[in-house]
C-alpha cells in the first residue's frame, strides 16, 4: 500500500480553484475537483469551503460515514507537517483484526452516556471479565471497518455480497451465533481467540450486541439471522452425516441455511402447519410439498431446515428435514417487506421433493421439540438487537441533537428534546438490565430448566424490548425530524430502523402470544412450583 501524503494547511489553501479544489475534513485531505459535479449539496456550497479545513460546516450536514464511502475514494492524505518523513504505509488489512492491549482496560467506545451497555464505562458489572473486553474490541473493529460503512449500500441492492460472509466467517464470527459452539467444525479460532472452553451466553452477546450497532436488521440477519436459526436442530439433533455435509461449510460463509417454520396460514401456531412429506413405498425417501413465507435467508440460502407434518394432526405429527436448493422442485423468491432488505427474506414452494431419509434432523414425529429447543436462544437474540437498535436510535438522536440549531441554539437546549431522550434512555436501560438478568439465568439453568422457568420471562422481555424499540425509533425519527423522512444520509440508520420495527416485534412469536405466553407460563410454572393463588 502506498505511503500517506501528508500536507500543510497552506498547501491546502492553493487548492481552491474550481479546476483544483481540495478541502480538509476532519484531519483528511480530499481532492473534490471530479466530484463537484456529483455533490449531492450542489457544487457552488463545497467550492464555498475549497481551500479550508470544512470539518466544522461538513459536520452540519453529513453523516460521518460518508467519509468511509464516498470520502474514501477522494482522500489524497491528511494534514500535518510535509516537510517530515512520509507516515508509515498502512498494514496489509486482515480479516481478522488485531486488540491494541491498551482496549482491553478502562472505558471503551465513545463514552456518550447510555449510547453502549454501561459497562462499557466502567459501570461495576458481575457479567464481564477479560476474554469478554478483548471480545467486545475485536467486534468493533470488525463491525466499523467491515460492515458500517456499507449497510445502506447493501439495504438497497437487496443483498450482501459472498465476500463479506467469507470475511466473518474468516473473523470466526459465523461460528459464534448458533447458541452453543462446535469447535470439531471450525475452520478458524473463535472471534477475538477466545478459548472455546472460556465461551459462554456473553461472550455471544457481545457478538450480536456488536452486529447491531450496525442499525442495520438487514445486515445482522443477513448474515446471521437463518444461521441462528437453521443450524442449531442440525447441531443438536441432526447425524453425523448432516453436520459434515452442512455445518464447515456454513461456519465458513461458502454456504447459508435458513429455518423454514412459517407458512402464509400458520405464523406462530406452529403445531398446525400444514407442508408435508409423505414417505416412499421403498422407505427410502421423503415427498416434500408446501408453502412457506417469511423465511429470513430463504431467499438465497443453500440449505433449508424444513418443518413438515409426517404423522397426524399437532405437534406429534411434525419432522424436521434438511433440503437442499439443488433439489429439484425447490423454489425460491425474494418478498418485498417494508424492512431488512439485505436479509432475502423468502417465498419458498416445495413441490414434490424428494428429500432422502438421511436428511431427518433428529427424529420422525419428534421435530416439534426440536423447533421448540431453540426458541428461548432466538428470542433472546431479537432482544438483544432490539435494545442495540433503541440504542442506535439513541445515539444517532442525541449526536444530532447536539449539532442541530434551531430557535438559535442546539436541539439539546430544548428541554422537550431532553425529555424525549430521557424516556429512551429510561427504558433501554431497564430493558438492558432485564436481558442481562436472563442471560445469566441461562448460563446456569439446565437445559431443562431453562425451557421450564425461562420461557415466560424471555417471552415477555422480548415483548418489552420490541415495545421499546418501537418508542425509540419513533422518538429518534420526530427528533432528526424530515431527515428521518428520506432514505440514507444524516438519519440512515434511523430512518431505516423505522421500517424494521416491525421485523422484530412479529417473528419469533409475535408481541400479542409473547404477553399472553409470559403470564401464562410464568403462572403454570409457578403451580408447580407451589405458588398460592
Ligand atoms: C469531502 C468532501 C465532501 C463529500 C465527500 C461530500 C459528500 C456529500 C454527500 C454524499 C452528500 C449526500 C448526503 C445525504 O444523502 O444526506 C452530501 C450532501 C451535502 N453536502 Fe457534502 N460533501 C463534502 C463536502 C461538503 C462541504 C465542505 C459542504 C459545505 C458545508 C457540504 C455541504 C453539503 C450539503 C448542504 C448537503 C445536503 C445535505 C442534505 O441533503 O440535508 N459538503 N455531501
Amino acid at each position: 500500500m502506498a505511503a500517506i501524503r501528508t500536507f500543510s494547511l497552506d498547501e491546502v489553501a492553493k487548492h481552491n480553484k474550481p479546476d483544483d479544489c481540495w478541502v480538509v475534513v476532519d484531519g483528511k485531505v480530499y481532492d473534490v475537483t471530479k466530484f463537484l459535479d456529483k455533490h449531492p449539496g450542489g457544487r457552488k456550497i463545497l467550492l464555498k469551503h475549497v481551500g479550508t479545513d470544512a470539518t466544522k460546516a461538513w459536520m452540519n450536514f453529513h453523516n460521518p460515514i460518508i467519509l468511509e464511502t464516498v470520502g474514501r475514494k477522494l482522500q489524497i492524505g491528511i494534514v500535518g507537517d510535509s516537510s517530515a518523513e512520509p507516515a508509515a504505509a498502512a498494514a496489509a488489512p486482515s480479516d481478522r483484526p488485531t486488540v491494541d492491549a491498551d482496549l482491553l482496560e478502562g472505558p471503551f467506545g465513545d463514552l456518550i452516556p447510555y449510547t453502549d451497555p454501561s459497562w462499557y464505562q466502567e459501570f461495576r458489572s458481575p457479567y464481564y471479565k477479560d476474554s469478554h473486553r478483548r471480545l467486545r474490541a475485536y467486534m468493533r473493529a470488525f463491525v466499523d471497518k467491515e460492515l458500517m460503512p456499507y449497510c445502506h449500500e447493501w439495504d438497497e441492492a437487496k443483498q450482501i455480497p459472498r465476500e463479506v460472509y467469507l470475511k466473518a466467517g474468516r473473523a470466526g464470527i459465523l461460528q459464534a451465533v448458533c447458541g452453543k459452539l462446535a469447535p470439531e467444525y471450525n475452520n478458524v479460532p473463535m472471534p477475538g481467540d477466545v478459548d472455546p472452553a472460556e465461551w459462554d451466553v456473553f461472550h455471544e452477546f457481545i457478538v450480536a450486541d456488536e452486529l447491531s450497532r450496525t442499525g442495520s436488521g438487514g445486515v445482522v440477519w443477513g448474515l446471521t439471522g437463518g444461521l441462528g436459526i437453521g443450524l442449531p436442530p442440525v447441531l443438536a439433533f441432526g447425524s453425523k452425516y448432516l453436520k459434515e455435509k452442512v455445518v464447515r461449510a456454513c461456519f465458513a460463509g461458502e454456504k447459508n441455511i435458513c429455518l423454514c417454520v412459517t407458512e402464509p396460514h400458520a405464523g406462530s401456531d406452529v403445531a398446525n402447519l400444514k407442508t408435508e412429506a409423505k414417505l416412499t413405498p421403498d422407505g427410502k425417501h421423503f415427498i416434500l410439498n408446501g408453502e412457506k413465507k417469511w423465511i429470513t435467508n430463504g431467499a438465497f440460502a443453500d440449505y433449508f431446515t424444513v418443518a413438515c407434518r409426517t404423522g397426524g394432526e399437532g405437534m406429534g405429527g411434525i419432522s424436521l428435514l434438511l433440503v437442499e436448493r439443488t433439489m429439484p422442485g425447490v423454489k425460491t423468491r425474494r418478498i418485498d417487506c417494508s424492512g431488512v432488505w439485505a436479509s432475502g427474506t423468502g417465498y419458498i414452494t416445495f413441490e414434490d421433493v424428494k428429500v432422502p431419509v438421511e436428511n431427518v434432523i433428529g427424529q420422525v414425529n419428534k421435530g416439534f421439540k426440536s423447533i421448540m429447543y431453540n426458541f428461548n436462544h432466538e428470542r433472546l437474540g431479537i432482544v438483544i438487537q432490539a435494545t442495540r437498535f433503541s440504542r442506535v436510535c439513541f445515539e444517532e438522536a442525541i449526536k444530532h441533537a447536539n449539532r442541530r440549531r434551531t430557535f438559535g441554539k442546539k436541539l439539546i437546549q430544548h428541554d422537550v428534546i431532553r425529555h424525549k431522550l430521557a424516556n429512551m434512555a429510561a427504558r433501554i436501560e431497564s430493558v438492558h438490565a432485564w436481558m442481562e438478568s436472563l442471560m445469566f439465568q441461562a448460563q446456569h439453568m439446565s437445559e431443562q430448566e431453562q425451557m421450564l422457568r425461562l420461557g415466560g420471562p424471555i417471552a415477555l422481555c422480548k415483548a418489552a424490548s420490541t415495545q421499546m424499540f418501537e418508542f425509540c425509533a419513533r422518538e429518534a425519527a420526530q427528533i432528526f425530524g424530515g431527515l428521518a423522512y428520506s432514505r440514507g444520509g444524516q438519519a440512515e440508520k434511523v430512518e431505516r430502523l423505522y421500517r424494521e420495527v416491525r421485523a422484530y416485534a412479529i417473528p419469533g412469536g409475535s408481541e400479542e402470544i409473547m404477553l399472553d405466553l409470559g403470564i401464562r407460563q410464568s403462572l403454570k410454572v409457578a403451580q408447580v412450583l407451589g405458588a398460592k393463588l
